[in-house]
């Protein structure tokens, strides 16, 4: 595989979720001058879902979103800074602040049969100067044909590439090489991946996904991400340098970020836990764990219940007072049963 591999750091994105949204400024100035320093590409910086996520259906910011992102933009000399926008969280209102303030990606983002929602904020990407790219979340949901139609709408709309998001790390390396050899059949534009580590195959599907033609991929620090966090960018760097490919990124200088910067800023190792494992097993939101630990808290009822409840319901991004509602059902009908 002599293929050049193009990486988007999420750690000070999806790893919000990990942190409960509590990036101080401090923190994403010192992890953006050592991945600018490794030379990372892109490093994607916003609330953990999205521009204009901060809310208490999401869970609110330590930090205003926009300021860490001026951050963010300030520490970089070589890489570009990326934000995440979901249309119906975010606006284009945010997407001009982010864009005025030297964002170089947006990261358009819907459901995985729901692309349609993403035109405008596609066509508004663009007409910023932005890079933009299309992702379609929990991929894992749809049937192989519905993922390329919906793929397709979004290359339609003009983003310059297409990502398979596997939200709840539910898929297994066939599925995810199925998926990206038919996107890869059928669109002209690149093909990016995002993996979940919930069923530890971040790893394996991340690889999967670059054999059958993927060439943008998303990686953590450390792993730092919703779940189990995703597939850890100094240890895919190795992997993908032993292949043969190439990600122009430092290898040493990554690690040493890993280490001396980014494992300091966590409390526990990010680890696949027992409800981190159900996510994937149950294919539920990633960003789901955080949320059914407080309602199991509150509810006195296993986080587990909770997960696999919203997995046969399909719960999806946007619906996260479902959960509340889901606790509180189990936490009644065991009531009812003592
Ligand atoms: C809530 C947005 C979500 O975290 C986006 C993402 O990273 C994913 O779907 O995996
Ligand atoms: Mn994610």
């Amino acid at each position: 595989m002599t293929k050049q591999i193009i990486i988007t750091e999420v750690a000070l994105r999806d790893g919000s979720h990990a942190v409960a949204h509590q990036y101080t400024a401090e923190q994403v100035t010192r992890v953006v001058r050592g991945l600018d320093a490794a030379r990372v590409p892109y490093i994607e910086v916003s609330h953990g879902d999205g521009l204009g996520g901060s809310s208490l259906q999401y869970g609110l910011s330590g930090t205003n979103e926009m300021e860490l992102i001026e951050a963010a933009v300030a520490a970089c000399r070589n890489s570009k800074i990326a934000v995440l926008l979901l249309p119906g969280i975010g606006t284009v209102k945010e997407l001009k602040e982010a864009a005025a303030l030297g964002v170089k990606m947006a990261r358009i983002g819907t459901h995985v049969t729901e692309a349609d929602v993403s035109a405008q904020h596609i066509a508004k990407a663009k007409e910023l100067g932005l890079e933009t790219v299309g992702f379609l979340m929990m991929s894992h949901m749809a049937p192989v044909e519905k993922l390329v139609e919906q793929a397709k709408l979004m290359e339609s709309y003009g983003a310059d590439a297409v990502y398979m998001f596997d939200s709840a790390g539910a898929l297994l390396p066939h599925q995810v090489k199925e998926r990206v050899h038919a996107l890869r059949q059928s669109l002209q534009v690149d093909i990016g991946f995002h993996g979940h580590n919930n069923l530890s195959l971040a790893m394996a599907n991340t690889l999967a996904a670059i054999e059958e033609g993927a060439v943008r991929i998303d990686g953590s620090i450390r792993c730092l991400g919703a779940g189990a966090g995703n597939t850890q960018t100094e240890v895919l760097t190795a992997v993908l340098d032993q292949l043969g490919c190439q990600t122009g990124i430092d290898l040493y200088q990554i690690m040493d970020v890993a280490e001396e910067i980014v494992a300091p800023l966590l409390q526990v190792p990010q680890e696949i836990t027992r409800d981190s494992l159900v996510l994937g097993y149950a294919g539920v939101y990633s960003s789901f764990q955080l949320h059914a630990r407080r309602a199991a808290k509150q509810f006195g009822i296993d986080a587990r219940d909770i997960l696999i409840e919203l997995g046969k319901r399909k719960v999806v991004g946007g619906q996260e007072d479902m959960i509340i509602d889901v606790a509180a059902e189990l936490a009644r009908s065991r009531a009812v049963v003592l």
